[in-house]
């Protein structure tokens, strides 16, 4: 597929247009056939149930094209036809988060949600660096993000607590923090160099996991083909 071309317009029209109802929009997104940073704006526009295309970018034709000169990229055609083009994977998950209500209920909720969501990236962002770890020293930085992960879930069981224990990190509905949460847990036992074992979870970060996965759209997405191939090959390509 070839690269969509954004509108040009003034500052005002696109601003109009990026405040349109995102529910009758169309998305999308770019990426490899791979789960890693698009994966949880994947997930979020499931769970929003937007109308979206995800497209296997054909890089590096389209790496000139791009924002910022990586993906993942999304675009967002409006009710009103207006393309509006996006880059940054948090900016893009922000953005998703405000369209579809996945930033709580007032601005305390928005502010614990978005620490969640730091402190979830910061992990994400660790265990990313062992991912791309030269194989010689991969044991020890997989060792080193246990250490630091078993440390940080006990802070998030603390907070999973106050929350009531409903399987959420903020309020009583799911959240963009839950989702990434999800995204997290998901993909700790991937790179795991043999004779290590995945932490173990506090069961509220695991009610969170099974709240996520028993949405329906969340389940409807985790088993179409796309998904499964993503996963597939993420599988594939981090092995140790
Ligand atoms: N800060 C960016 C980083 C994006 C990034 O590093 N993307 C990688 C794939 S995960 C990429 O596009 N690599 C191909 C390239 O740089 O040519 C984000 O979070 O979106």
């Amino acid at each position: 597929m070839s690269y969509p071309v954004a509108t040009k317009a003034s500052s005002a029209a696109l601003a109009q247009a990026a405040s349109l109802n995102s529910a009758d929009s169309k998305f999308q997104l770019f990426y490899f056939g791979l789960q890693a940073r698009a994966e949880i704006p994947r997930l979020m526009l499931a769970y929003a149930g937007a109308n979206v295309e995800h497209v296997s970018a054909d890089w590096p034709t389209m790496k000139e094209k791009t924002r910022f000169g990586c993906l993942p990229v999304m675009f967002e055609t409006t009710s009103n036809g207006t393309v509006l083009e996006f880059a940054e994977s948090q900016a893009i998950e922000r953005y998703i988060a405000k369209k579809f209500n996945l930033l709580g209920e007032n601005v305390w909720e928005e502010q614990q949600i978005n620490e969640f969501v730091s402190s979830i990236d910061f992990q994400l962002t660790n265990y990313t660096k062992v991912m791309f770890a030269p194989a010689e020293s991969r044991h020890k930085e997989a060792e080193a993000f246990h250490q630091n992960f078993a440390k940080w879930i006990l802070f998030m069981e603390r907070h999973l607590i106050e929350n009531g224990n409903n399987g959420h990190f903020v309020g009583n509905r799911i959240s963009w923090a839950d989702l990434k949460a999800a995204v997290l847990v998901g993909r700790l036992s991937l790179l795991l160099p043999s004779g290590m074992e995945v932490p173990k979870l506090p069961e509220a970060l695991v009610k969170v996991v099974e709240t996520v996965k028993a949405d329906s759209k969340i389940a409807a997405w985790m088993a179409t083909e796309e998904y499964q191939k993503y996963d597939a090959n993420t599988k594939g390509f981090f092995k140790f």
